[in-house]
């Protein structure tokens, strides 16, 4: 057990500190150089140890994640530092997560590359870091590049980010160039933590994993106070109480600790059985002596982006519950209930954080659990007020209320940020503009590049905008947003017919002056996605009882069996397993047999997707 002023001596040689970038300026190479520097490993291997470490995974059950090594560092002044490196995770779904984790920080590496200048994902973590009040430490990565151009970026850094452009360290994280100064700065400019090791417990949770053996492991970060082994702990957000069964630091192997104390960076174990206690931004105190205020901005996290989750096989409800519910586990974010679809059968209203996050949770169901899906077009939350006055909160298009019983819908917004060279200001504007973004501000950067901003709404964002930005800018735009609202305006109803049967899995939620282009567009996908049937099948697009767009699925002309009757069995047998094979995405709708392309069909405004 150490004493007060021990622990006094070791918080001031403590630095914690995440690497931020925008995709592939080099966040991973830095990472790794630094850790060469200062535990004599790469993270490959740290990725070898970690493997070895499986069987140590299977025997003792910790599950290692290297999302916060411990290092030491001997500085030049002689003094060995005890860094904390804090990964984050690198997407815009995940902002909140991000935030967290640099919040368990008090410096930033801020990775700019050199040939590229600042992107948009530069600039929103740099947001970021400065609502956490870091010490950013800007570094310009890639200086052996022969398109590097570091002067201009650093003078990118002072205009852009505000920060002294002579404060940039020029840096290469491939041959191994500034690693040193880096690293030296890291000491000398990032603070060491402040806070009583003494005070009540104050820590707090910068992520949380399932594992199937322990249970839940806790990582956090002491703001304030001491914890050990032993103790009753509890978390700020619910009261629930639990023991403390281990804690400790990663090494990245689990090291076990007799206390962790302020400015520590490690885990806690505690039989903790569900990620939905330890959340993500919470604060864990003592149980019998508990902080008085605990971390500020904890929020439960709510999903922007739901859509309808049905399996190929009915039979696999069952199962695709039990899946939902295993991930649910470890992903506090994702929500899921029951829903009926007259057209699709049971299944489940999942809701995510963004579509990345839809997409993984998505692929891990039918990868890890081997189960076929239909998904339906994702949709925003709809805030709608009623003409009786009550409001409600529509996340399935199918429930949109009969427009004369509609006073005003509102939707999210996006504050959306577009970096471009100057040559495709013009496709950018065009494309947000058919968005329906409303025009806010534009920014050069330096005389080559812009930063343009437009508020959009998130469902614009959620269908294919950042597809087509990709097209239109031949791959040179960068893009972020954060959601800022909601807003109203002019939203309807569109309903798909087949056969004269309303679909409700097709429904969507429209802009009435964008439904007759959207209803032409969609019958017409749906015509060529849709194969023949034995009889000839109407695809209509209507608004309320209105027809607005129809097309026709012509009957099939033969019965494919036909030039096989008795002929070869084998052959026989052959086209129809080929068939089922082509059925297994397949749904009957009424008498209607559809493919999974179909429901997400309604998503893109291109014609040719
Ligand atoms: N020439 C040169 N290439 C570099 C340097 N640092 C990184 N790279 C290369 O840039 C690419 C991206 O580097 P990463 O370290 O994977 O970038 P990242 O930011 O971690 O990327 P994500 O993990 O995808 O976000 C890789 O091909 C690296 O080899 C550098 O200093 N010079």
């Amino acid at each position: 057990m150490m004493k007060p002023e021990q622990r006094i001596e070791r918080r001031d040689r403590i630095r914690n500190f995440s690497i931020i970038a925008h995709i592939d300026h080099g966040k991973s190479t830095l990472a790794d150089r630094i850790l060469e520097k200062t535990s004599a490993l790469t993270s490959r291997e740290m990725q070898d140890q970690m493997l070895d470490a499986m069987d140590l995974e299977r025997e003792r059950g910790i599950t290692i994640k290297l999302n916060a090594v411990q290092l030491n560092y001997k500085a030049a002044d002689g003094e060995t530092y005890i860094f904390h490196l804090i990964d984050t995770p690198g997407h815009v779904d995940f902002a909140y997560e991000v935030s967290r984790s640099l919040a368990a920080c008090e410096g930033a590496l801020l990775i700019v590359d050199a040939a590229q200048g600042i992107e948009a994902q530069t600039l929103a973590n740099v947001y970021l870091a400065l609502d956490n009040d870091l010490e950013i430490l800007p570094i310009i990565n890639k200086i052996d590049l022969p398109s590097a151009e570091p002067d201009r970026v650093r003078q990118e850094v002072e205009d852009v980010i505000g920060l002294p452009g002579e404060d940039c360290i020029p840096a290469s994280a491939k041959s191994g160039i500034g690693i040193d100064e880096i690293l030296e700065a890291v000491v000398k400019k990032v603070p060491a933590p402040s806070g009583d090791p003494e005070a009540p417990l104050k820590a707090m949770i910068f992520d949380s994993i399932y594992d199937p053996y322990r249970g839940v492991i806790v990582y956090i970060r002491i703001m304030e106070g001491t914890v050990k082994k032993g103790e009753k702990i509890k978390m700020m957000a619910n009261e629930k109480q639990f023991e403390v069964q281990e804690i400790g630091v990663f090494t990245p192997k689990p090291v076990q600790q007799k206390e962790l104390t302020v400015g520590d960076v490690g885990y806690m174990i505690a039989s903790i059985k569900n990620v939905g206690d330890s959340q993500v931004g919470d604060t864990v105190t003592h149980a019998a002596k508990p902080t008085a205020d605990p971390m500020p901005g904890y929020r439960k996290l709510n999903p922007m982006v739901f859509c309808g989750m049905y399996p190929v096989d009915t039979n696999h409800y069952v199962a695709l519950r039990e899946a939902l519910e295993k991930l649910e586990l470890n992903d506090s974010a994702l929500q899921f209930e029951a829903e009926t679809s007259q057209a699709l059968g049971f299944g489940f209203r999942s809701g995510f954080l963004g579509l990345l996050h839809m997409e993984i949770i998505q692929e891990r169901i039918e990868r890890e659990f081997g189960i076929d899906l239909i998904t339906t077009a994702p949709s925003v939350v709809y805030e709608v007020t009623k003409t009786d006055e009550s409001v409600l909160e529509i996340d399935n298009p199918s429930e949109m209320p009969d427009a004369q019983q509609v006073e005003t819908v509102r939707e999210p917004y996006v504050k959306a940020e577009v970096m471009v060279p100057n040559d495709y200001v013009g496709a950018v504007m065009e494309l947000c503009q058919k968005k329906r973004g409303d025009y806010l501000d534009m920014k050069y950067l330096d005389a080559n590049r812009v930063n343009i901003i437009y508020e959009i709404p998130l469902s614009e964002i959620v269908y294919d905008f950042f597809d087509t930005l990709k097209s239109s800018t031949k791959g040179y735009a960068s893009f972020d947003y954060e959601i800022i609202g909601y807003k109203e305006s002019n939203l309807v109803k569109m309903d798909i017919l087949l056969n004269g049967e309303t679909v409700d899995a097709l429904s969507i939620i429209v802009h009435r002056d964008s439904a007759y282009e959207r209803g032409k567009i969609i019958v017409e996908k749906l015509k060529n996605l849709i194969p023949r049937q034995q009889f000839e099948v109407p695809v209509q697009a209507s608004i309320g009882q209105k027809i607005i767009a129809r097309s026709t699925i012509k009957a099939m002309r033969k019965n494919v069996l036909a030039k096989c009757y008795g002929g070869d069995v084998s052959r026989k047998r052959k086209l129809l397993e080929k068939q089922k094979e082509g059925k297994k995405r397949m749904k009957s709708v009424g008498n209607v047999e559809v493919p999974q392309e179909a429901f997400m069909s309604v998503l893109s405004m291109d014609e040719n997707k």
